[in-house]
């Protein structure tokens, strides 16, 4: 598991492990991985060109000695310091005792350098670059240099992964001591690239409880359903599909197609596609009338192309004493106060704009705070939420649970009726025990996972129904790591 902690709770974590250690170690430390880094980027360090963009605090003094350390081993290193008189002291005066220069002509050096450290703001920046350093960091971009964004990209929301304003955009992010929640939360994650760790010896002061985290592959495999030798179809869980209309008879597919790959025992799929479905699984149990007398499941999956005219179907499945997903056409046709007052699990799973007419607000204002609307959604409706979109956000009603960020996505799943596919998935996932906020969570992984070997294995773009016939190669991918039978999993 990935974990991310928040700005209060990595500085507290901070001053108990400073208390303990010299004067500037954890910043040494933080030079050190951060140099480190660097060198494995620009391969051959002596004789680079390297230019660290400085501001006033301690993001700066961690980016100039890192400078430092790379002009000892033969880095051309050229400052350029936002705040000249409010410069990190120490890592100003190592720079320059190393050999590096405080640059002459800011723009001059970026446009000629091979690496560039972002050392403007890291946790201590509040709102987006100040208007000096936004014609810097356009600078930076526009160059053939390697950006390394120290710590976290300078303008970006350590707490929350919003932009206000501009941000710098990375090729690499260098961060210390744990991951913050921002680096994993787009639009903020889209600037970082791909993220480094440095431990710097923080990891017994953290909570053992993240404010965010995201899976990998072992624990996508450890909450996989797995059938037990006694298994039946009943045990694995049955999970009933409400999808499609004669308008939209593909989402009734579709969907079906994803939960046969959930882990359920069976699909029971009720609604007006259920000519098409049989046609395309046979292995289906389609049944005609209401849901609430379609037999038992152990979950429901409903909405996906349902249409204008089934809001009695929405309401039958809620009635229902099961964990239901509700997505697409079923978000609008909802009840919210059925929601609330449901006993069993309710698990919504919108894009951002379906999240947007939930919460009454613009789309914008959804992709631009994700983190923020996850957990507002949410907290309204009393259910757990999984929000789509560029990263795909999964938010537990209450406190307890951290948010989970789904790593796995890739922008090719944004093609019409993946998210019937993901639906019915996580459906499976849902009737096969998982709790919400994991099946969510494993879904979306999976679902991005399957759509990245689909791409690598047929090329792009993608298909919906590619990425359904992906799964079982994505579940084979997640559990090859503990495989004791090659083969079997
Ligand atoms: N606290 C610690 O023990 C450690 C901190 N480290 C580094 O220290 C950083 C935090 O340092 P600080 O608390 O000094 O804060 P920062 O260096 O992140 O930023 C604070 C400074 O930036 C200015 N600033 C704020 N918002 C700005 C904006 N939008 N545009 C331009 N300038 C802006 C402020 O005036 C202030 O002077 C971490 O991100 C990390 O890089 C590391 O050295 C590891 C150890
Ligand atoms: N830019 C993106 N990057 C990664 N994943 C994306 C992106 N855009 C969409 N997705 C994913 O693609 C799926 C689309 O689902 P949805 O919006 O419901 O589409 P549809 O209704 O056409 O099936 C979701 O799983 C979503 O997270
Ligand atoms: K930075």
């Amino acid at each position: 598991m990935r974990t991310a902690y928040c700005v209060e709770t990595v500085r507290a974590a901070e001053a108990e492990l400073m208390a303990r250690l010299p004067g500037g170690a954890l910043m040494h430390r933080a030079a050190a991985g951060l140099a480190a880094a660097c060198a494995g980027l620009l391969g051959r360090v002596y004789g680079a060109r390297v230019v660290v963009l400085a501001g006033s605090g301690d993001n700066g003094g961690d980016a100039l000695y890192a400078g430092a350390r790379l002009a000892r081993r033969g880095a051309g290193v050229a400052a350029v310091l936002l705040a000249p008189d409010r410069a990190h002291p120490g890592g100003l005066a190592d720079l320059l005792a190393s050999g590096g220069r405080v640059a002459d002509d800011p723009f001059e050096a970026l446009a000629a350098a091979d690496l560039v450290l972002d050392g403007i703001t890291g946790i201590g920046g509040k709102g987006g670059l100040r208007a000096d350093a936004v014609p810097l960091a356009r600078a930076a971009r526009g160059s053939n240099a390697v950006v390394v964004a120290v710590d976290l990209p300078s303008g970006t929301e350590a707490d929350t992964g919003e932009v206000r304003g501009e941000a710098l955009r990375a090729d690499a992010t260098v961060t210390f001591g744990a991951y913050k929640p921002g680096l994993l939360v787009d639009p903020a994650h889209d600037h970082a690239g791909p993220v480094r760790l440095v431990p710097i010896g923080l990891e017994e002061h953290l909570p053992s409880v993240p404010d965010l985290e995201a899976l990998q592959h072992g624990d996508v495999a450890r909450l996989l359903p797995h059938p037990a030798a006694e298994s039946d179809k009943y045990r694995r869980g049955v999970v009933g599909v409400v999808a499609g209309s004669a308008r939209y008879p593909g989402a009734a597919v579709l969907a079906v197609a994803g939960a046969l790959r959930g882990g359920a025992g069976a699909v029971r799929y009720v609604g007006p596609g259920a000519d098409a479905v049989i046609a395309r699984f046979p292995e289906s149990l389609v049944q005609g009338g209401p849901p609430s007398k379609a037999g038992r499941v152990q979950a429901w999956a409903v909405g996906p192309g349902l249409g204008e005219d089934a809001e009695g179907a929405v309401r039958d499945v809620l009635a229902s004493d099961v964990p239901v997903l509700v997505d697409a056409d079923g978000l609008r046709l909802l009840d919210p106060q059925t929601v609330r007052t449901r006993a069993a699990p309710t698990l919504l799973t919108p894009h951002a704009g379906e999240a947007a007419a939930l919460l009454g607000v613009s789309r914008e204002e959804v992709e631009s705070a994700r983190l923020a609307s996850v957990r507002e959604l949410a907290a309204r409706f009393g259910a757990t939420v999984l929000l789509k979109g560029s990263t795909t956000l999964v938010a537990a009603p209450g406190d307890a649970a951290p948010v989970r960020a789904n790593p796995m996505g890739t922008p090719w799943l944004a093609t019409a009726g993946s998210g019937d596919v993901l639906s019915g998935l996580t459906g499976s996932l849902l009737a096969a025990g998982l709790d919400a906020r994991d099946a969510g969570s494993v879904g979306a992984y999976l679902h991005g996972l399957a759509a990245r070997l689909a791409a690598a294995r047929g090329g792009t773009p993608i298909t919906a129904q590619e990425v359904a016939d992906a799964l079982p190669s994505a579940c084979r991918d997640v559990r090859n790591i503990r495989d004791v039978v090659p083969g079997v999993s």
